[in-house]
């Protein structure tokens, strides 16, 4: 493992990514941008700790949806720590692992916020704020309070596109092309994930 001396703002971006689309590239843009970070670390999770299934698509297709999907961002880059470990994906464990990786490391993560109210809830809550600060984007239908565990962006937008969103709709043979990147709408296509014929048992990762 190679150790790095300087000091980094540098934030994880976990979530499902099934599949990844323009909302997290874009509110990963605005945070790359608004909060002066060096790099943002796209972190897809083995399974979401309140979610009660599997995603859809398998690990390797979400790592590799992903990576299509961030190779034109020179400071995103792509983990796949998370899908090493058994579910559910604890944030703790991988925040105490990066920290552990670099000497001096400013340690964000970023999270839409619809998250914000079930944080306190996340495995050693006191334990990770002391770890890491919480960058909140703003989801539409998702108010939220300041806390100091949370940073805001100064120019926020909503971008009111999800996972869920563009599952459904290519279950219904409906376009999905125009909300998340072209490579991926292909990788989606080429490997018929998100099918109706598909039962999530099948597809689980
Ligand atoms: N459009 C968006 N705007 C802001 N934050 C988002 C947006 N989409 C996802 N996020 C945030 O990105 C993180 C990872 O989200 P995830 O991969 O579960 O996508 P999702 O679109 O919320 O998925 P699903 O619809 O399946 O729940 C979460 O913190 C989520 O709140
Ligand atoms: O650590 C926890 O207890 C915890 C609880 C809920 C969510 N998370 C993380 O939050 C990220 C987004 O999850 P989700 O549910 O939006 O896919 C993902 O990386 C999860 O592992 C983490």
């Amino acid at each position: 493992m190679i150790r790095n001396t300087s000091v980094q703002r540098i934030a994880i971006f976990g979530g499902s990514f099934d599949p990844i689309h323009h909302g997290h590239l874009i509110s990963a843009m605005d945070c790359l941008e608004q909060m002066a970070l060096e790099k943002i670390i796209f972190m897809p999770c083995a399974r979401s700790p309140f979610k009660k299934t599997n995603p859809i698509a398998s690990a390797q297709d979400r790592l590799e949806m992903i990576r299509l999907a961030i190779k034109p961002f020179k400071k995103f880059e792509l983990s796949s720590f998370e899908l090493q470990s058994p579910a559910p994906s604890y944030s703790i464990h991988t925040a105490k692992a990066f920290q552990k990786l670099f000497q001096q490391i400013e340690l964000f993560w970023i999270i839409g916020s619809d998250q914000v109210q079930g944080l306190p809830k996340w495995k050693e809550f006191a334990e990770l704020i002391k770890i890491v600060k919480f960058i909140v984007v703003p989801r539409a239908g998702f108010p939220f309070e300041k806390k100091s565990y949370l940073r805001i962006l100064p120019t926020s937008r909503y971008i009111d596109i999800s996972s869920s969103e563009i599952r459904e709709r290519v279950k219904k043979n409906l376009p999905v092309i125009h909300l998340l990147p072209s490579a991926v709408f292909r990788y989606i296509k080429k490997h018929s994930i998100y099918l109706p014929n598909k039962t999530d048992n099948e597809q689980k990762a």
